[in-house]
């Protein structure tokens, strides 16, 4: 078994690079499939588990994918496979993302239903709202969903319920090669977004209005491959920002975009952080307190719910009462206990967390629940007394590249070490078997 042990105490100074973002690549890449004629290339890619489960999806649908460092390369002018199976779905709910592109180009798709996760049950009703709105009869049965259209996608006025990421970045997709125009109301206003029309429009894509709350979408019957490079990870650079607050350091997060991050500089601040901007990134400088603050996620621009975690772990050193509410995933609190085994003054109320600060966190084996809970928890226990190990580590490497090696070289003690299973921890997997 793989563990992350940190020794809480030291403080962290230097510069840190960010990645690109998984949460902008994912979509790019499934994108990529849209393209009848040409190749894509898209740059700044970060060698994360997620990207790697894409690439097999699209590699099984029967695009050509090259990959050379940071440089995926995607052919998918070949007759495409029009289904994606469970056992990518289960490992990656981005995964999703191929239905808009195949039922665009060609009539049908069949995607495993990818069920509920960690952080909550997390359904597609909206995605498959906008497809049936394009014209698509939309089937779910047998632990799939089949969608099918008669000739091409119909553009359609679609409202979504809630500003969903995933559901305007599928309905896009679909809509660039719809006959006539598509309006998505309500959508998502994320960077991500932006990056992903952007790539569309390089494509021979006619998509305006990404970054706003309508997008408008002129279809077109065909598209080429494209050369995109995706946007800096935003949530990366601010598990960076985060990790320099809370040991009171000083790091430059060089490639953080400023207005990507602007809820979260401005809660920082409110913390008693420095900020700077400087010409390539941000300086993050930790005050020797933390003052408390409340947090609220909502969808961009507002608190990302992906910083949550992170931001948890920052609070539970602040002095006084903070209150973290989550709006956008009913069940992203897995981590609370985790923190608790670490000496965290912490509770539950509803949707909310009570954090009583500042808690003498001492170290301990914690498990990461889910993606951001990982971070956190190293987080944490870059200030916490003695040794955290922190196991689970599969949810880490869906989303940061060497993230102990990054904290190590701005002087945090950290290593990643491979453990025997002990002869208990094999006996416990063979009864659940
Ligand atoms: C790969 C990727 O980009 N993942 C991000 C994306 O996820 P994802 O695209 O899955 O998140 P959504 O914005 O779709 O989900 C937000 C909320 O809407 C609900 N919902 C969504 C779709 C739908 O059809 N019906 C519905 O009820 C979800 O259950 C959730 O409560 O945005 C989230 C919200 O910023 C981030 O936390 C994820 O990191
Ligand atoms: C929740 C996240 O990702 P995903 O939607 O891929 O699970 C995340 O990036 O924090």
């Amino acid at each position: 078994m793989e563990k992350i042990i940190v020794r809480g105490g030291n403080r962290l100074n230097g510069t840190v690079k960010v990645e690109g973002a998984k949460n902008a690549v994912l979509p790019v890449i499934a994108a990529t499939l849209l393209a009848s004629e040409g190749k894509s290339v898209i740059h700044d890619v970060p060698a994360l588990s997620d990207v790697y489960t894409i690439t097999e999806v699209l590699r099984y649908l029967n695009a050509d994918v090259a990959m050379e460092g940071n440089r995926v390369v995607v052919d998918a002018s070949r007759e495409l496979k029009l289904e994606a199976p469970f056992e990518y779905v289960r490992k990656m709910r981005a995964s999703v993302l191929v239905m808009g592109p195949l039922l665009a180009r060609k009539g049908r798709a069949r995607v495993a239903l990818p069920g509920g996760c960690a952080i909550g049950s997390r359904p597609i009703d909206q995605h498959l709202k906008g497809f049936e709105a394009m014209g698509a009869s939309v089937k779910v049965g047998n632990g799939f969903i089949d969608a099918e259209v008669n000739g091409r996608l119909r553009g359609a006025k679609i409202y979504l319920d809630f500003p969903s990421v995933g559901a305007t970045e599928n309905i896009m997709m679909a809509a660039v090669l719809a006959e006539g125009t598509t309006v998505i109301e309500n959508c998502a206003k994320e960077p991500e977004i932006v990056d992903l029309a952007n790539f569309l429009n390089k494509m021979g894509a006619k998509v305006r209005g990404a970054g706003t709350g309508t997008i408008r979408i002129e279809g077109v019957p065909n598209l080429h491959g494209a050369v995109h490079t995706v946007i800096p990870d935003r949530i990366e650079a601010g598990t960076f920002m985060v990790a320099a607050a809370i040991t009171g350091g000083n790091v430059l997060v060089q490639g953080a975009v400023p207005e990507h991050l602007s809820s979260l500089v401005a809660k920082l601040e409110e913390m008693g952080v420095t900020i700077i901007e400087e010409e390539n990134g941000l300086r993050v400088i930790g005050p020797e307190k933390l003052k408390a603050v409340d947090i609220k996620t909502m969808p961009h621009p507002g608190f990302p719910t992906d910083m949550q975690s992170q931001m948890m772990a920052l609070l539970l050193k602040a002095e006084g009462t903070s209150m973290i509410t989550e709006t956008v995933f009913e069940n992203r609190f897995m981590h609370v206990e985790e923190f608790r085994r670490m000496n965290a003054d912490i509770k539950i109320e509803g949707r909310s967390v009570i954090i009583n600060g500042p808690c003498n966190l001492q170290g301990a084996e914690v498990a990461a629940t889910d993606l951001r809970a990982a971070a956190a928890l190293i987080l944490a226990g870059l200030v916490a007394e003695g040794y955290t190990r922190v196991t689970e580590l599969k949810h880490l490497d869906r989303g940061y590249v060497r993230f102990h090696q990054k904290l190590a070289a701005l002087g945090a003690d950290i290593e990643r070490v491979r453990e025997e299973e002990t002869v208990w921890e094999v006996a416990k997997v063979t009864d659940l078997n």
